[in-house]
């Protein structure tokens, strides 16, 4: 079984949905795990804001912009009636529920609600588009086995359970299409992986079904050594560990949802980034061996808080430490770098949410400064902490003002806090050095 994502480009147009047909048209038993048609999510949520700032009458013109968009690729993707007459009427229920809901009450599950459709609609014309072809494809609801348990987390057991018998159900049918990000939470409700997580879906998929192969296919030849929307010249990698893949993705690669590692890595199934626009470049590999030596690639994360929390009572004292921990696990908040002193310790949060309240309790025991717009800046690569040319990289960068440096964490891993505004030179000075000397 292989499990195939395709990512909102992917399904984005009638040229692409044909390559993405042909390409899961071949070989044996697959699920298929479909984004939505790209730019559709972003418009959901532009819905869902606008009525939660109580503008229903401007969330009403966007979802009849968003629906027009609809109907002019149910015209481009289906040429037999039967085809159109069941898309449009599937689109005509979607869309007049969204036109109900611009008028309700606004919460956490309305948005949702709202999000959800996206995937719901790029999904149910994908299958059809297959069956007009006369490929047999079986459209499964990711709300019959996706669900998130109490601590928002994929739950295995429900999710094996549930998928299995969804397959089994359908012994005959080799292509079965799905749809990602979207699941159910712990209560039953409707809910999301958030953000870009049909990735994670694929893999708590490939997980759950044991599968050969997670393949994500994109709208670029693999993973790259470097941001490509900031950096020329940047070139596909390869391989890549899990590990490295798990750090790139965790520090802002954008190709990749940061936790889709996650449900594979101990399983040992590999993950595929290919192009669907290119299906025979190689693309990237990601599986548990680790080869080679040096700097594989960059990648930056932005909207990082940096805090420094200084006190005299840290001073030779064991359980400051711990103190400091205990508040932000208080507030659900993960600490991303953490450099100290004797006198300080400063750490950087990439959710801000609790900010506030973190800040006020460190300030009854320390003094707390708060930097926001800061982005990592993160260098990943085989063993690079011992590599003897690594120390250089400081010099390259001389003229920025590096904050923190997080060094020997991991031997994989070199990090970086900068200034968001030095963001695009400090990728673009990295890259021309480090692939251009021995270090890559
Ligand atoms: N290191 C990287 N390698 C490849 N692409 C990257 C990298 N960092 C950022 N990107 C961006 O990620 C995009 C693909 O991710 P995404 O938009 O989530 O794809 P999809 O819609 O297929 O899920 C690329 O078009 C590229 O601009
Ligand atoms: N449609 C969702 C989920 C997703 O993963 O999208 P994509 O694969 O296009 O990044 C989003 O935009 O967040």
């Amino acid at each position: 079984m292989l499990v195939l994502k395709f990512g909102g480009t992917s399904v984005g147009s009638v040229k692409n949905m044909t390559n993405v047909k042909s390409i899961v048209s071949e070989g044996g038993r697959k699920v298929v795990v479909l984004s939505a048609m790209s730019g559709t999510t972003n418009a959901l949520v532009e819905i869902s804001k606008t009525i939660t700032e109580g503008n229903s009458e401007e969330a009403l013109t966007l979802v009849e912009t968003l629906y027009q968009n609809y109907m002019v690729v149910v015209n481009d993707l289906f040429s037999k009636q039967e085809y159109i007459d069941e898309s449009l009427q599937y689109i005509d229920g979607v869309f007049s529920e969204l036109r109900d809901l611009t008028t309700q009450p606004t919460n956490k599950l309305l948005y949702r609600i709202i999000v959800s459709k996206g995937e719901l609609l790029s999904t149910f014309m994908f299958s059809r588009f297959l069956q007009q072809d006369g490929i047999k494809a079986t459209l499964i609801s990711a709300f019959d086995f996706m669900r998130t348990d109490r601590l928002q987390e994929p739950d295995s057991f429900y999710i094996k359970q549930n998928l299995e018998r969804v397959l089994n159900d359908n012994l005959d049918t080799e292509i079965f299409i799905t749809q990602g990000f979207i699941c159910l939470d712990a209560d039953g409700q409707v809910s999301n992986l958030e953000r870009g997580g049909s990735d994670f879906t694929a893999s708590i998929i490939g997980a759950a079904v044991g599968a050969e192969e997670v393949q994500i296919w994109t709208d670029i030849d693999g993973f790259h050594n470097n941001d490509p929307r900031f950096v020329h010249d940047t070139d596909a990698i390869s391989h890549l560990s899990f590990d490295e893949a798990a750090e790139l993705a965790y520090f802002g690669a954008k190709i990749l949802h940061p936790q889709t590692v996650m449900p594979v890595r101990d399983l040992k199934i590999p993950v595929r980034i290919k192009n669907t626009m290119e299906p025979a470049a190689h693309g990237t590999l990601i599986d548990d061996s680790a080869e080679g030596e040096g700097i594989k690639a960059i990648a930056a994360i932005d909207g990082i808080t940096a805090i420094k929390i200084k006190s005299a009572r840290m001073l030779q004292a064991s359980g400051f430490l711990k103190k400091v921990f205990e508040i932000f696990e208080k507030y659900h908040t993960s600490i991303d770098m953490i450099t100290t002193s004797e006198i300080a310790v400063s750490l950087t949060i990439d959710d801000p949410t609790y900010l506030k309240d973190i800040v006020a309790e460190l300030e009854e025991f320390s003094k707390v400064e708060v930097d926001t717009h800061r982005t990592i800046v993160c260098v990943v690569g085989n063993n690079i902490v011992h590599h003897p040319d690594t120390h250089k990289l400081f010099q390259i960068l001389q003229d920025i003002n590096i904050r923190m440096i997080s060094y020997g964490g991991s031997n994989n891993n070199i990090s970086l806090l900068i200034n968001t505004s030095d963001k695009t030179e400090t990728l673009q000075k990295l890259h021309r050095y480090v692939f251009e000397t021995a270090l890559a």
